[in-house]
């Protein structure tokens, strides 16, 4: 491919990393981010979100593979000279400067005129909403507070590309939550790239345009929230992105599956015949129905109440157990049918990439 061709603001191409004498934490990872978007890094600990910010950040470098930057390969291109900016789990503030002083460093260092540090540490504080607090320390900011004049130092100088990683985890969960929506905000206000790093799939899906789905440094599924929600390429995402029902099953022929020893009309075709794959419904596709009118038989074990719905844990004859979430209530012990539409059932073919994943449900539209 010609790197030049592309408009992405980062490519990787078959990027290797493998810290010396371990095995490696990224596995031929190959990926686009196009400019000026909200892209979330999101897995379970240790699966290479980290490594993939510090490589983009140039704070080390591929063992294979090439990473691109506006079509320039940066293998080598050391941080400094990168217009990229970090925003640490820790925020990495000085304690013995002042909210200006921590904004203004980078500018600092880069000689510029004291006259356009004021005016532009003071625009970043208009943008975090911190203005007036200039002068004060840092530890007589709150948790919040300092977040935001992490924030205003990255900002501050307009790189290209802010990668955040984790900055939300030590906030409590009010404040966290106010800030997904400031950040979000912030980012469509300066149409900067944000790469976010965080392992809670919630914060993710509510502040993303694109994520990438990651595990034992593979890119499982990248794609809308939405998208990755709706239709996850396998378990591991099923059970990483939302709760799911994830059952064994069998492809009978086009548009009809079986699982629990039953057969169900489904929207899949283009699979083999007697292909075994994974079935994944969503707890909130299946319908409490009278036991005679459900397309499954299951007695309930155990009945939450969650505000806006109850929570219903509930097994089957062969001792599957299913999670429903439903307005209606349903008594411990009480034996009830579950039905569903043939969309709600989503057919994970074993060992798909994601090209024919895309693929094939394409050719169902
Ligand atoms: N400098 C290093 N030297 C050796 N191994 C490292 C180094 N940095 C990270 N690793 C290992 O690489 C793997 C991936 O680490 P990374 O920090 O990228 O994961 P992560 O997904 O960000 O995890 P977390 O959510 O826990 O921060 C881990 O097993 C980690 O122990």
């Amino acid at each position: 491919m010609n790197a030049n061709k592309t408009e992405a603001i980062i490519r990787f191409d078959g990027v290797t990393k493998q810290y010396e004498g371990d095995s490696a934490v990224l596995k031929n990872v190959s990926f686009e981010i196009e400019r000026g978007r909200f892209y979330t890094l999101l897995g379970p600990s240790g699966c290479g979100k980290t490594t993939i910010l510090r490589l983009i950040a140039g704070f080390t470098a591929p063992t294979q593979g090439s990473i691109y930057f506006n079509g320039q390969l940066i293998n080598h291109i050391p941080a400094n000279k990168r217009q990229v900016n970090t925003v640490f789990q820790d925020y990495a503030l000085f304690p013995h400067l002042n909210v200006f002083e921590n904004i203004a460093f980078g500018l600092r260092i880069k000689k510029m005129k004291q006259s356009e540090i004021k005016e532009k540490v003071q625009e970043a504080l208009r943008f975090v909403n911190l203005s007036g607090y200039e002068n004060r320390e840092i530890n007589e900011m709150s948790g919040g507070q300092r977040q935001r004049v992490a924030i205003a130092r990255a900002i501050v100088n307009r790189p290209e590309i802010i990668l955040l990683d984790e900055p939300l985890s030590a906030l409590d969960l009010k404040l966290r939550t106010e800030m997904q929506v400031e950040l979000r905000e912030l980012q469509r206000r300066l149409g900067i790239t944000f790469i976010f790093v965080t392992h809670d799939q919630e914060e993710a899906l509510a502040m993303s345009d694109e994520i990438f789905v990651l595990s034992e440094g593979r890119i499982q599924q990248s794609g809308t929230p939405m998208d990755i929600y709706d239709e996850p390429i396998n378990r591991f995402v099923a059970d990483f992105i939302g709760e799911s029902n994830i059952v064994d099953g069998r492809m009978v022929k086009d548009y009809q599956v079986e699982f629990t020893g039953k057969t169900f009309e489904c929207v899949d075709k283009g699979l083999q015949p007697n292909e075994p794959i994974d079935i994944v419904i969503r707890p909130e596709d299946l319908e409490i129905t009278r036991p005679e009118d459900g397309k499954l038989q299951v007695r309930v074990e155990t009945q939450l109440f969650r505000g806006v719905h109850f929570e219903i844990q509930c097994t089957d004859e062969a001792g599957n157990r299913w999670l429903v979430h439903s307005t209606r209530k349903a008594e411990v012990g009480e034996a009830i049918g579950l039905t569903f539409d043939p969309e709600a059932i989503h057919v994970m073919r074993l060992g798909e990439t994601e090209e024919e994943f895309d693929k094939r449900l394409e050719s169902y539209s």
